[in-house]
């Protein structure tokens, strides 16, 4: 199939190019404004067309001229506490250009939809692991603008015909195991790669947010899942979607949670570095326990985890920093 992926410059849109072209079934174009996404990670074998989808103008001439079967949405933008300052510019960039893109779809007759959801739905869940099916309650702008593209896909499906999967993603983290691609934000918030900005020499300690969470050693417990698993996970909601012409909502995690502490703790482990640590106030917005239920994309998709020990997730990511101690440029 030819397959557009927006924000494909971006840390999981490129690897699930990556792995779209290893599989040798896929025509691949990238759309990315490199607003935050860098060239140099779209594999040779796709193409780059540099531009923003909420230029309908832009958005209709990739379509007219590659004719994609199918979309994996990753482009928006994706940082909680600035959604919290600055809502507006997350509902333009992650609402609108979405509406932008999916119009040019209906138009053009292309049924195939990916999105990229997210953890952040579930601010205060009821069960844990988090079944596909809990109740989507957003803690944050930056959720709430998956939740109503969530909404809007439904809607779109009674009416114009679009298959649509969500991958509701908790969190992404690891690289490619050749280490030429990586997860490289800037400014970084993430963990992971804030963790092993110390033994890079880039930062003196982390900063742990909140030691007085109701969680076994105080701090914050999340279900890491390796970005090359999560690629993968798009493939198969592509075959589900053709083969079985079904659309779907699916969690993806390893169904094991691990503290910020327990993180230090593997990364020290992983570099053999220190990694001093000091502790800080909770960061706002931050849920106690995020873990996924991934039962419905493992029985529906047929989804499996080749990463299932945070010490391989945390041996890649390494691997892909100590290659690129300046980032992707
Ligand atoms: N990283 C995580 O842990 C995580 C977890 C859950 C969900 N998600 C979702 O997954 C998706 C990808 O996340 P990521 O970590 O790869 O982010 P990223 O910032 O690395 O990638 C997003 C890409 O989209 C591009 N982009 C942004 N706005 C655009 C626009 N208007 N037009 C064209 N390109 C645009 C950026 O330049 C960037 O390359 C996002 O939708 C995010 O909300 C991420
Ligand atoms: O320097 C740091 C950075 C983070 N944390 C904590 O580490 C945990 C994980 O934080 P982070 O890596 O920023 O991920 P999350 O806030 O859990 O959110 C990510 O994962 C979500 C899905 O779970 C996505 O929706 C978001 O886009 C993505 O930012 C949280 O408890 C943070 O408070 C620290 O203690 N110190």
């Amino acid at each position: 199939m030819k397959v557009l992926v927006t924000g494909g410059a971006g840390y999981i849109g490129s690897h699930t190019i990556r792995e779209l072209v290893r599989t040798g079934k896929h025509e691949v174009v990238a759309v990315d404004n490199l607003s935050k996404g860098h060239a140099a990670a779209v594999t040779s074998g796709a193409t780059l067309e540099q531009g923003d989808i909420r230029d309908s103008g832009f958005i209709e001439g990739v379509f007219a001229r590659h004719k994609p079967d199918a979309v994996m949405h990753f482009s928006a933008s994706i940082v909680v506490p600035d959604s919290v300052r600055d809502p507006l510019s997350y509902f333009d960039n992650n609402v609108c250009g979405t509406v932008t893109l999916l119009r040019t779809m209906v138009k053009h007759n292309c049924k195939y939809f990916i999105f990229s959801s997210t953890a952040a739905l579930f601010a205060n869940p009821k069960t844990i692991p988090i079944p596909s099916d809990e109740e989507r309650i957003p803690m944050s702008p930056y959720g709430d603008t998956k939740l109503v593209v969530e909404n809007i896909l439904k809607w779109s499906e009674d009416a114009y015909g679009v298959k649509h999967v969500c991958l509701r993603y908790f969190n992404a983290c690891g690289a490619d195991e050749h280490g030429d691609i990586g997860e490289d934000h800037e400014p970084e918030t993430h963990l992971i790669p804030i963790i092993l900005q110390v033994p890079l020499g880039k930062r003196q300690h982390v900063k742990i947010f909140g030691t007085d969470y109701p969680t076994d050693d105080g701090t914050a417990v999340r279900d890491y899942v390796h970005v090359t698993d999560l690629a993968t996970a798009h493939i198969k909601a592509l075959d589900f979607m053709v083969t079985k012409n079904r659309s779907g909502r699916f969690n993806l995690g390893s169904g094991k949670g691990y503290s910020v502490r327990e993180i230090v703790e593997a990364a020290r482990r992983v570099t053999g570095h220190p990694i001093p640590a000091v502790e800080e106030a909770r960061r706002e917005g931050d849920p106690a326990i995020l873990i996924a239920s991934s039962k419905d994309a493992e029985e529906q998709l047929g989804w499996t985890r080749r990463f299932d020990s945070v010490e391989k997730i945390l041996e890649t990511a390494w691997r892909f920093h100590q290659k690129h101690p300046t980032g992707m440029h």
